[in-house]
This record gives structure tokens, sequence and C-alpha cells, in this order.
């Protein structure tokens, strides 16, 4: 399998060097060059097997000529066996139509350690007996920093440059990222917003100059390897409730667009996906976006969804070069006009490929709140804000008879305000995450400007070297 860039010119890579590369060369994001296809018969054959078998036959063809299935089926092994449920992503049933797909049972209690456990060996595998050291650049509202910093610290060959919006994450997720005491692991709290932070981060990436000299690698979802590894829940998922006899319909709480992305490459492997669910708080430049062609970034609201407090979302860019006959030049201008003045309109094509699958909900702090006290009431479950985000957009969209799969991306403990706020009982922490309240923290406060984190980051890893 080789990757190609969005935006058409950068160098094709295989899975190694793709994982590896974070940013293509001319700033677009690393796609698959073709979707591999399941037969009807190799999707009901997923049906009663394990999570890490599910995730080995599905991922096989993405890692193809460079890692086989057994040999993904023992770093899946590796990376699911430190999941607290035995089916590592558990179906639990609200009602007859509703189920929530509980993503949150890995150590830092969020969906990205799905993705971030396997990431974290597959660095590893690939960087053993090599003289390489990756510098990690990443940008978080909360879950990919405690995520990628647990799936990486203390490992030799990398270290990692964590920024995160100063005063904008949950308590538990900051000292979930700030805790970690490990020499490679760096935490950078900057003024401003996420998409501020995320920025930095690709330009970090497209100054070749600097991303050459420190050897910069992504853990945050433009690696396509985070995406792939979300692409097996939706199998798992889908194939436990009927498929590929029976469409299933998944409803995804959305800021960057990468985990809807993944339902979205399901769905083009073959899987029956009857809708997507694209589920904004009331940052809903995707809701826009999907609903009438309107993709135009405002200011970011802070809500008590913080993960999704995004007004950029990178992996749109995923999409709108798959539904665009894939023209990386007509990508690169379209792309270049948004970069310039922050609002573009989606070509017909991309509104027509994209209306076929995707159905936008944006969701409101009180339809929210609604959602969470319903959970409770009716099915006796404590949900957090984001997975309610998706919830009350699900029940707006569910059809009779088909089953609608709400993604719980969170634990409710990651945002015991925001739950307690809601329903009047505060969700305990779970052990797995310790004394979390009693370990120091360490993290510097930087401008959110090039120069200041840039210059940071040159001279840790000039002191390393
Ligand atoms: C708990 C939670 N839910 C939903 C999302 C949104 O997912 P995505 O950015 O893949 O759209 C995030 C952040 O990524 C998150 O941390
Ligand atoms: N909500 C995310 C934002 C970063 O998204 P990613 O999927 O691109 O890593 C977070 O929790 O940090």
């Amino acid at each position: 399998m080789r990757y190609i860039s969005t935006r058409g010119t950068a160098p094709a890579l295989d899975f190694r060097d793709v994982t590896l590369a974070g940013l293509a060369s001319d700033g677009g994001l690393y796609v698959p060059e073709a979707w591999p296809r399941f037969t009807h018969e190799q999707i009901a054959g997923l049906a009663g097997l394990s999570y890490v078998d599910t995730a080995a036959r599905v991922m096989a063809p993405f890692t193809a000529g460079v890692l086989s299935e057994d040999e993904l089926r023992e770093l899946c092994a590796a990376a699911y066996g430190r999941f607290a449920h035995a089916a590592v992503t558990p179906l639990v049933q609200l009602d007859h139509d509703h189920w929530l797909l509980e993503l949150f049972h890995g150590p830092t209690l969020a969906f990205k350690d799905v993705a971030l456990q396997l990431l974290g060996l597959l660095f590893e595998r690939f960087l053993t007996g090599s003289t390489e050291h990756l510098t990690i650049v990443g940008a978080t509202s909360g879950d990919t920093g405690s995520a990628a910093i647990d799936a990486v610290a203390g490992r030799s060959g990398v270290d990692i440059f964590m920024l995160h919006p100063e005063g904008r994450v949950s308590d538990v997720q900051r000292r979930q990222m700030t805790t970690v005491g490990a020499p490679n692991v760096h935490n950078i709290a900057i003024t401003g917003d996420f998409d501020t932070a995320q920025a930095l981060v690709k330009a970090m990436f497209n100054d070749r100059a600097f991303s050459r000299r420190f050897r910069l690698s992504a853990v945050n979802s433009i690696n396509w390897a985070r995406l792939m590894a979300q692409v097996v829940y939706y199998f798992y998922a889908a194939v436990r409730l009927g498929a590929p006899g029976r469409p299933v319909a998944f409803s995804v709480p959305t800021g960057n667009f990468g985990d809807v992305f993944a339902g979205y490459v399901g769905s083009r492997m073959g899987l029956p996906v009857a809708k997507l669910v694209v589920a904004t708080n009331v940052n809903d430049i995707l809701a826009r976006a999907l609903a009438d062609g309107d993709y135009s970034s405002r200011q970011v609201v802070a809500t008590p969804t913080p993960s999704m407090d995004i007004q950029v979302s990178s992996n749109f860019e995923r999409l709108l070069f798959d539904l665009g006959d894939r023209d990386g030049a007509a990508l690169a201008a379209q792309m270049q006009g948004f970069e310039a003045s922050r609002a573009m309109r989606l070509s017909n094509a991309q509104r027509d490929g994209s209306a076929a699958l995707f159905a936008p909900e944006r969701v409101d702090v009180d339809d929210m709140a609604r959602a969470m006290r319903r959970a409770c009431d009716d099915a006796g479950e404590t949900i957090d804000p984001h997975t309610a985000i998706a919830l009350a957009a699900a029940r707006r969209q569910a059809q009779v008879g088909v089953p609608m799969v709400t993604l719980a991306t969170a634990h409710p403990a990651k945002f015991r305000d925001a739950v307690e706020r809601a329903t009047g009982s505060r969700p305990p922490l779970p052990t797995r995450v310790g004394d979390l309240f009693e370990r120091e923290e360490r993290y510097v406060t930087l401008d959110g400007t090039f120069d200041a984190v840039s210059g940071y980051i040159a001279a840790r890893a000039a002191a390393r070297d």
C-alpha cells in the first residue's frame, strides 16, 4: 500500500514512512492511494472474532508490504492488552434502536487510546535498530495529549512536545498530561485556543528546515495511522449488530473530523453504513459546511465539551480530496484560499458526495444536558458531555429498525464538573488513573506564537543532542 498527499505534490510513501512522517511536505495530509474493498463474505467472516483479530484483519490491507497480518495481531494484542474491558470497545444497548460504543476503556479514558496505544508501538518498532530520533509535536484540546503522552512516555528515540490551550482543558485532562514525569515528555500551555495550537503545529511541519532538522513527527490525526486504527471499531460494532446483512448508523461527536472520517473509510471499504451523524457543539463549522456548503471559520467558543471546541477541522481536507475526484492541485488551491480568508465554499461534487452519507447536527448546551439526564433516567448510564452531544444528535436522526450507534468517546470522570452540573452527581475517578490529584504538575506557559513555541522546542531538542 502506498500513501499520497491530498495536495498532490509530496512523494508517495509506504506505511512505515507515512507513520513517521506527519504532515506531507506539500502541506497536505496522506491518504491511501486507493481504498481497499472487503467483500460481503469477508465482512461476514469478521463475526465472532475478538477485537484484536478484527483489528489485524481490518488494518492488514493498509500495512501491506510493511507489516503482515500476524505482525499486526501481535502489536494489537500488546496495545489492547492495556484496556480495562475484555471486549476493548464494548457495545451497551440503551433502548430498542440505540447503542453506545464505549471507546474509553484505555489507560487515559478516551477514544484516543485506541489508536495511540498502537501508534506508540509502531514508533518503537519502526525506530528499533535506527539512529533516528523523532521530535513529536502535537496539539491537544485535552484527550489526544494524555493518550499520546501515555503511549510514548519513557520510550527511547522519541521526545514529545504537546501544546494545549491554557485554561481550556478540564483539570483531569490537564493533570493526565502534566503529571507524567518521564524526561522525554514536554508540556506547553499556550495562550489562545486549540485552533491556534493546531496551526502552530502545522506551521512547524511546513517550515521544512525546522521539520527536517528535528525530524518532526505527529500524533494528531494528521498521522494516517491514527485514523486507520479508528476504522476498526466501526467494523467491530457493525458486525455485532448485523452487518453485512443489515446497515448500521453511527453518531459521532466531532471536532477535528478524524473519528467520523474513520467511519467514512469503513464505508469506502464496503461496510454498510446507513448514515454518519456529524454531531457538533456550537462551534459548528462542520455542521454548516455539510448543511449548506459554507466552510467558514468563526471565533472558537468555550463550551462544556472542550475537546470539540475547534473551528478548523484538520481531516475535513481528506474528505474534500476524496469527494473532489482526488484532484490534488484543485484541492491545494481550495485550501490555500481557505488559509488566506478563513472561508471557502464546497464544490457541487463535494456537497453532493457528502450529503449521501453525512447528516450534520448542531447541539447546544441545553440539549446536551437533557441527553445526559435522559441516559441516566432511562438507561442508568452516566455519559460524558461529548458523548451526550452525539446522543442528542442520534435521537434526532434515528430511523426505526436501523441500529444507531453513538460513539462514547470519553469516560464521564474526565469531565466531572460538567456531568455534575447536568445530572447532579459527580462521577468518581476510576482507580486506573490513580493519585492524579496528588502528583506534581510540570509544564511551561508560552505565548501562542511560532517564534515562542518553535524557539522553546529547538532549545530543548538542542540540549538533548
Ligand atoms: C472526547 C472527545 N470526543 C470527540 C472528539 C472529536 O473527535 P474528532 O476530533 O476526531 O472529530 C474529541 C477530540 O478529538 C474528544 O476528545
Ligand atoms: N479533541 C482533540 C483535538 C485533536 O484532535 P486529533 O484527533 O487531531 O488529535 C484532543 O483531544 O486533543
